[in-house]
């Protein structure tokens, strides 16, 4: 029995994406992705890896959702390959869609919740090609692909998220040129993050049909300056504008914060929202997903280069509005990503939103930690995960006590998987995977974790 109980119904889930995990890149129709085509770019990925096999999800969806549920998971969080979907970016391949109906039938035969989210960062590299996130046309075909899958799965998938993390897929895709398609154009960058959140306000109507619930799943930093200097409190709000208020006002306002604008018109951005956008994103959602890992620590200095590690190759170009910003280490324990341990910055996040955005159901959509693992005995002894996830979820469990509305809470991430930039080099799975053979081993991590979803709580 839990002595720290969490509300009756929590969605105890993990999480994982389609190209970080499905491999089988050219089966049954898929078309290339941006990630397809950055990965295979000499120089983006460590040691040249990319996502063709990955972790063969693709082949091995009916043992890993059978293991989620002898773990005793209720939920699980997965992305649709757009170009899996619509090859090209237009059309339907049935054959993709049939997978995705495979995969949910397998879920819900084990009594596992599907929470499917439309867009994880695999834009079909033709509509890259035709101008993407920069060019406002990708939001009407992101409409439409979310009108296909929805027609195909909303029978059996009644959770749905349009984009995960708008902020990585804009500035980080286009600003600092980390991710896919690893452009370094901040005009683009801001481009990219409006279309993006335009993208989310016109398929989320078309989401909620059929009874369904619509959410988005920005990720969130807490954020503190380094001192009280007037100095160092403007970087501190310049990035809790840009990397939180941005999104939190847009999807659940309908508006952009006036300072972040500011912040970012040198680079063109108030010619690209056009009138009746922002009343076509706001207030749209059911949910709002929380992607949770860290704080920001963050001090004005000219001369920084305004980065923090989201690739091995964290390039000195900065995104927009992080010029002269340095990120620091407080002092705490960190995780091999480099990420500071904080679960105080998720129960500050969680209480925020509660009170500055009342009444939005909220799930901690991503939340978790990279280690080294070594396999000993046939298994994989994980302590500093377990307890950086038992930490967050005493967080979580404090914030509930503190009103507010928290409903589940899905692990980053199910299984080791391509971990973007850094190729297979981290490890943030409950399960850890053996790249050469494929072989699934749960880690104590994930024993502890199922025990607490089926205990409904931490002890
Ligand atoms: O880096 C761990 C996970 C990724 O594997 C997920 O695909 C992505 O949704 C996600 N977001 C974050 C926080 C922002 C970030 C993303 C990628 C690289 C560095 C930081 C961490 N993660």
């Amino acid at each position: 029995m839990a002595t720290r109980g969490f509300p009756e119904g929590f969605a105890w889930g993990a999480a994982t994406a389609s190209y970080q995990i499905e491999g089988s890149v050219t089966a049954d129709g898929r078309g290339a992705s941006i990630w397809d085509t950055f990965a295979h770019t000499p120089g983006k990925v460590l040691n040249g890896e990319n996502g063709d096999v990955a972790v063969d999800h693709y082949a091995r969806y009916a043992e890993d959702v059978a293991l989620m549920g002898s773990l005793g998971l209720n939920a699980y969080r997965f992305s649709l390959s757009w170009p899996r979907i619509q090859p090209g970016g237009r059309g339907v391949n049935g054959a993709g869609l049939d997978f995705y109906k495979r995969l949910v039938d397998e879920l819900l035969e084990q009594g596992i919740t599907p929470y499917a989210t439309l867009y994880h960062w695999d834009l079909p590299q033709e509509l890259q090609d035709a101008g993407g996130w920069p060019e406002r046309d990708t939001a009407y075909r992101f409409a439409e692909y979310a009108q296909v899958a929805h027609e195909a799965l909303s029978d059996r998938v009644k959770h749905w998220m349009t984009v995960n993390e708008p902020w990585c897929a804009a500035f980080l895709g286009y600003g600092s040129g980390d991710h896919a398609p690893g452009l370094r154009s901040s005009a683009q960058a801001v481009r990219a993050a409006h279309h993006l959140l335009l993208a989310h306000g016109l398929a989320a109507p078309l989401l909620k049909a059929n009874d369904c619930l619509v959410g988005a799943a920005p990720n969130l930093y807490a954020v503190t300056p380094v001192s009280d200097s007037e100095a160092d409190l403007d970087a501190a709000r310049r990035i809790d504008g840009l990397q939180n208020r941005f999104f939190l006002d847009a999807l659940l306002r309908g508006s952009y914060p006036e300072d972040v604008v500011a912040d970012l018109e040198p680079f063109g951005f108030a010619d690209v929202v056009q009138p009746g956008d922002l009343d076509l994103i706001g207030g749209k959602v059911d949910f709002l997903g929380i992607n949770y890992y860290s704080r920001h620590t963050v001090s004005a200095d000219p001369d920084a280069a305004g980065m923090v590690a989201t690739s091995p190759f964290a390039s000195a170009s900065p995104w927009p509005g992080a010029e002269s910003v340095a990120f620091v280490n407080a002092g705490r324990p960190v995780t091999d990503m480099g990420w500071e341990v904080d679960p105080g910055g998720l129960h500050e996040i969680l209480t925020r939103v509660a009170k500055e955005y009342p009444s939005v159901p909220l799930y901690i959509t991503e939340n978790g930690a990279a280690y080294v693992d070594t396999v000993a005995d046939g298994g994989v002894d994980d302590q500093e995960r377990l307890d950086y996830i038992e930490a967050h979820l005493a967080a979580c469990h404090d914030a509930i006590a503190d009103g507010v509305p928290l409903k589940g809470y899905f692990a980053w991430s199910f299984l080791d998987n391509f971990e973007w930039g850094w190729g297979y080099g981290k490890r943030f799975g409950l399960v850890y995977v053996d790249y050469e053979t494929q072989v699934r081993i749960p880690k104590s991590s994930a024993h502890w974790y199922g025990r607490v979803a089926r205990h409904n709580g931490l002890s």
